[in-house]
């Protein structure tokens, strides 16, 4: 073997049990009778193990088909000519082929590569990576070359690396090439040492005469190149097709990054029976789609131990199958994140294992959290770059802000936590300069008002300081809150009723949040009264005015916030605010 292909070995690595086992778990306590779903039960705690995670997520699946063609194809052993391989490829870049419907359709990614049809592929959507114009005419001898063996095992390896790359968390896998059933029947013969009799099929649909020659075709090819049945390699180069060899680099590939296949027809499965004979391992990487009409397809899923999953008597390849199947993969991802437990549900569980009380010593401290981050550290750091550099501004350009970029912020306040999810509050965008001047006055007047709580020097300190922006900003978001939506009895509110201006606030701190993200700035004004911005904007009664947001771009958003750098306050030790336990008391104590 060569030394790129030993490395990728040693990169396969062993399904993790003990993830599998917690998704067995958890599909026992799923809220359904054991075992219910049946086969999919294991193929989802398969797909646990491959992913490495309690919960499987397909969320970005990819398809790619190989397309070669064949010498064989000269012994008259299709109902198809070769020419077709080159055309079904057009149809399929074109997105006209069965494959490319059904991919469109669930707006699957459907890559498709030449990698060594016989002639120039007149589509410039297909990646070319031919290795050579189709292979030899294997009655003759070698199918093809160990370089060129080489070449095209290594096309499928970088194909997968670049797919999983793109971020591509599932590879279906499929083929296209007039002559291939010859050739994938040859091998599976060869693989599995049985008689060509009963393995062999009638392909694109040929009849009994045509099925007795690619019969003798097969027998003969396999007498005169006496492949090696222990030496995969020998076997491939002799009697497989670039299509296969490449499929068996991606299966490998695939593997190597904990990315799970789903196999199509005939000869995705031999590929994948060839892959797992250099290395058992990546059977677990392995679904079966279906099982096709071809009768080798039914012996090599046997000797993969794979259950397919559809049986429809599909005889077309190109992938299709692994597409038709790919929905009842990504619904059993769901089922296992959103169906209820007995536990949530409070339904009764006649299977309820004593369930031990999680040891919080012995999980304390493990390096790898106990579900998978689906934030990047990039984004994770981003989210505390908006939250620290937050601040309440007073200062403003009159430049507009885009409206996509209101609308965003805006949507951040609409999707806040509310209690009880009553969504309690509206959002009254105000850019109407006479009333923005009719609220700037009733806050004048609220501000020098509130002088009178303050005496002498920290009066006229107070009076000093800039409160608002009104007239500054271009425009300013008035958030209200209505306590009665909801209904009188809001889950969660039992006995803190104020709980739909808390959910206000979190509303407000999302658009804060998502406008600094955005360079927005934003000052809270709330010295008013309620009645007066009622009036103005014509609120109703039992509806309050939380808050007067001003928004707008500023020259500077300063690194400490306002009232700190001008000495009116400063931010408490984070020590004096966290206590354990108990009141007032610190970590170690207690
Ligand atoms: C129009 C057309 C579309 C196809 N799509 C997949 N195949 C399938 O049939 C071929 C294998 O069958 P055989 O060994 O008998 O040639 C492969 O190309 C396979 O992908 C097709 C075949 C045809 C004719
Ligand atoms: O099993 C298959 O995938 C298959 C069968 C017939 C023709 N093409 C593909």
């Amino acid at each position: 073997m060569w030394a790129e292909l030993e490395a990728l070995q040693r990169r396969i690595k062993a399904v993790d049990q003990q993830m599998m086992q917690r998704a067995r778990d958890r599909l026992d306590d799923l809220t359904k009778p054991q075992g219910s779903l049946g086969m999919l039960e294991q193929e989802i705690i398969r797909l646990s193990g491959v992913m490495g995670k309690v919960i499987p997520e397909i969320r970005s699946p990819a398809a790619v088909i190989y397309a070669a063609d064949h010498g064989v194809a000269a012994e008259d052993v299709s109902a198809y000519g070769p020419e077709v391989t080159e055309e079904m490829v057009v149809n399929l870049c074109m997105g006209s082929a069965v494959s490319s419907v059904i991919a469109r359709n669930q707006g699957v990614r459907l890559m498709v590569v030449d990698v060594g049809v016989r002639s120039v592929v007149r589509h410039p959507g297909a990646v070319v990576h031919k290795v050579a114009n189709g292979t030899q005419n294997f009655t003759q001898g070698p199918a093809m070359s160990m370089t060129e063996l080489r070449s095209a095992v290594q096309v499928g390896i970088d194909t997968a690396h670049a797919l999983v790359d793109d971020g591509h968390d599932l590879l279906v896998t499929g083929e296209m090439g007039i002559g291939n059933t010859t050739a994938a029947t040859a091998l599976a013969a060869c693989l599995l040492e049985r008689p060509v009799a009963e393995l062999v099929g009638r392909g694109t649909g040929i009849g009994q005469t045509q099925m007795a020659r690619k019969q003798s075709v097969i027998e003969r090819a396999i007498q005169q190149n006496a492949p090696d049945p222990n030496s995969p390699l020998d076997c491939m180069a002799k009697l497989g097709g670039f299509e296969i060899a490449a499929l068996a680099g991606t299966i490998m590939a695939a593997a190597s990054r904990q990315v799970p296949v789903l196999l199509d027809g005939l000869m995705t499965g031999v590929a994948a029976l060839w892959a797992v004979r250099l290395n058992p391992r990546v059977a677990d990487y392995l679904f079966a789609s279906h099982v096709s009409a071809e009768p080798a397809h039914r012996a090599v899923l046997e000797a993969l131990g794979l259950r397919p999953l559809l049986n429809l008597g599909l005889r077309l390849g190109e992938g299709s199958g692994g597409l038709l199947a790919l929905p009842l993969l990504q619904n059993a991802c769901r089922v296992m994140a959103e169906t209820a437990t007995f536990t949530d549900a409070r339904v009764t569980n006649p299977h309820r294992k004593a369930v031990p009380a999680p040891n919080i010593e012995q999980s304390a401290g493990v390096d790898k959290p106990p579900v998978p981050l689906d934030f990047s550290e990039e984004e994770r750091a981003a989210v505390y770059k908006a939250i620290l550099a937050r601040r309440d501004i007073r200062v403003f350009l009159p430049d507009k802000i885009p409206d996509d970029v209101l609308g965003r912020i805006l949507s951040a306040g609409h999707h806040g936590p509310s209690v009880g999810y009553m969504q309690p509050w509206n959002f009254i965008v105000i850019d109407d300069r006479s009333t923005l001047q009719r609220l700037q006055e009733v806050v004048e007047r609220e501000r020098v008002a509130a002088a009178e709580h303050y005496r002498d020097l920290k009066r006229d300190y107070y009076l000093r300081l800039k409160v608002e922006g009104l007239l500054q900003a271009p425009l300013t978001l008035c958030v209200t809150n209505d306590s009665t939506r909801g209904g009188p009895h809001v889950l969660g509110r039992n006995t803190i009723p104020e709980t739909d201006l808390m959910s206000t606030a979190c509303a407000i701190e999302n658009m804060w949040l998502a406008a600094r993200a955005e360079g927005v700035a934003m000052g809270w004004v709330s010295i008013y009264r309620k009645e007066d911005v009622r009036s103005i904007l014509r609120i109703p009664d039992h509806v309050d005015p939380v808050a007067l947001l001003t928004v707008g771009y500023t020259p500077h958003f300063p690194d400490i916030p306002v009232l700190e750098r001008v000495g009116w306050g400063r931010r408490l030790p984070f020590d004096s605010v966290v206590y354990f336990n108990a009141w007032e008391q610190t970590r170690n104590e207690g």
